[in-house]
């Protein structure tokens, strides 16, 4: 029940601001369905009038039939300009949510979680905004036409009345049970698309096994495909029998009204008119009921999307989207003091706790991070970045804590390659850049990476990515150049460089750049160039046991 309470009052928050446009969506609906309730009493009216449609009755029936059109389309537009407001608008906010999440909470939602919330849900709620116009005048019109039921028979309106209690009551078991299926049909969406991941990103590994590769196929695609059919097509069955056995209803009650005529021998005017919007009254009706599967849906759909919203409700309270690039700078020193990080406890193992550590970093130092596999490099370097938070301790920038407010202006002393990097086409988007011939500032690195011949710039734009894992991370070394950050972080950038290259960059590029001045840190397995850097930080279990000074 709270969590019903709390998605209604986030939905009426996410539509306050498209107050006004509702008000006029509902009010020029309102007064379509009105019209066309007084359309249906006017042609009951000529039915049994000895003229016809002539005189005031022909002027009353084209302005009623002018009305109907103004309001039907003054409210299909205001209710679909909601509809993709709101969806456009859901779409800003869960980019800056993601976008400003904490990176480990990021980390622990995986992104075939992500994916579907962000196409899939967001899409059935665009759709579901789409038909709503439509559905908000055929409410109108039933509610109008229900009034003039009223008016023509108070004892025939009771006994619609109780025919209408009864198909709510199945409407709303099926509506119950078809909202049951679609949540889980939706858990099983995101089965589904880990599966398409692996299909995707493990395309070769699959395609050299063939025993994994029918297993993913049958056990996890086909399975959960099937499994996904059969559920939906069971919760849209139950909305279909629901509907049929409404439309039936309509019929046996026509019967009964008829029925009830021969008996009473009402007014002509009376049985005629409620035959008429009985079977007028079934188009509407049934537009509502067909919409119910798509509101079903939409609240599922919701409801994840709120879920997501939730889990990264609180942002890193240091990080403002809008903030200009940082003209921030490092003189003496970056200082880890007694820097502590835990991850979560893993089902069945151990949590995995780095630190306390103390460490100095100083302006035109190489220093050497090294250590086994898993003993929390890299999860150090994410500490010195400032991605993730220290549980304890500080960071100390030239002496002084880095705090809230300068946590992100500390991050821009960086430039990174990890060894998951992601490399963005568009290079560096500052004006100032531009202005100064991005691409001529390129051209030496370029040449010096032995990747001239493959890729220019253009317009602050890579002229293509599609290369080799060696050669992306020298683009990413390029673009590392072009900032000119104090701070450059590598982890394993050699790892994927022939040999030649990688003597380049251990002998030549790394000290050339300490020469210039920047701070290097550089996770490295290379044992055989440890002798090059200033000092080498040996890592094991989350613990610093070497610091020491090889020059
Ligand atoms: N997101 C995470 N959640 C939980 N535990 C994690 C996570 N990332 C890393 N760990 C754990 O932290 C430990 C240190 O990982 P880290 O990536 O820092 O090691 P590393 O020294 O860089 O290893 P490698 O040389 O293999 O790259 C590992 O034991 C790993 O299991």
């Amino acid at each position: 029940m709270k969590k019903r309470f709390n998605q209604s009052s986030e939905v009426t928050e996410l539509l306050r601001p498209f107050l006004a446009w509702i008000m006029l969506s509902a009010g020029a609906g309102i007064a379509a369905g009105a019209a066309t309730v007084a359309l249906l009493d006017t042609i009951n009216h000529v039915l049994h009038y000895p003229e016809g449609l002539t005189g005031n009755l022909l002027l009353v029936f084209t302005a009623l039939c002018v009305l109907v059109l103004i309001g039907r389309m003054v409210s299909d537009m205001s209710t679909n300009l909601v509809g993709q407001r709101l969806v456009a608008q859901i779409r800003k906010t869960l980019a800056r949510k993601i976008l400003g999440a904490p990176i480990d909470a990021l980390e622990r939602y995986r992104t075939h979680r992500l994916m579907p919330v962000l196409t899939q849900d967001i899409d059935m709620i665009s759709d579901v905004a789409f038909t709503l116009a439509s559905t908000v005048i055929a409410i109108a019109i039933v509610l109008g036409c229900l009034g003039y039921l009223a008016w023509l028979s108070p004892q025939l309106f009771v006994l619609l009345i109780v025919a209408l209690i009864v198909g709510a009551t199945v409407q709303a078991w099926a509506q119950a049970r078809g909202v049951a299926g679609f949540w889980k049909a939706r858990d099983l969406e995101e089965t589904l698309h880990k599966a398409y991941r692996g299909i995707s990103d493990g395309a070769k590994e699959l395609r050299m096994h063939r025993s994994r590769r029918s297993r993913v196929l049958e056990d996890q695609i086909d399975l959960t495909v099937d499994k996904i059919r059969a559920i939906n097509q069971k919760a849209i069955n139950t909305y279909v029998m629901a509907t049929a056995f409404g439309s039936a209803l309509f019929f046996m009650l026509i019967a009964v009204v008829l029925w009830w005529a021969t008996i009473q021998h009402p007014a002509p005017e009376v049985v005629s008119g409620f035959v008429m919007v009985l079977l007028f009254l079934k188009g509407p009706m049934e537009q509502i009921i067909e919409t119910l599967p798509g509101i079903g849906r939409a609240k599922v759909a919701f409801q994840r999307i709120k879920d997501l919203s939730v889990r990264f409700a609180s942002p890193e309270a240091y990080l403002n989207l809008a903030l200009e690039p940082s003209m921030i700078s490092l003189n003496e020193s970056i200082q880890l003091v007694g820097v502590r990080y835990a991850f979560n406890v893993p089902e069945g193992g151990e949590a995995f706790v780095l630190g306390p550590i103390d460490l100095i970093l100083k302006p035109g130092e190489l220093v050497f991070v090294v250590g086994d596999n898993g003993s929390g490099k890299t999860t150090l370097i994410k500490l010195l970045l400032g991605l993730y938070a220290p549980q304890e301790g500080e960071i100390h920038l030239d002496g002084k804590p880095v705090v809230a407010d300068s946590h992100d202006d500390y991050r821009q002393l960086f430039t990174t390659v990890f060894s998951d990097f992601y490399l963005f086409e568009e290079l560096v988007t500052d004006e100032i850049y531009r202005a100064h011939g991005l691409s001529e500032k390129a051209l030496p690195y370029l040449q010096r990476l032995e990747i001239a011949h493959k890729v220019s710039v253009k317009d602050g734009t890579f002229s293509t990515i599609d290369l080799s894992t060696g050669q992306r991370k020298r683009l990413a070394l390029v673009h590392a150049y072009l900032e000119g950050r104090p701070v450059l972080v590598f982890d394993e950038w050699a790892a994927d460089q022939d040999p030649t290259f990688r003597h380049l960059f251990y002998t030549e590029l790394l000290p050339e750049l300490r020469t210039k001045g920047h701070l290097l840190v550089v996770i490295s397995h290379d044992d055989r160039y440890f002798h090059l850097a200033d000092r080498v930080v040996c890592m094991k279990f989350g613990q610093i046991v070497d610091n020491s000074k090889y020059r």
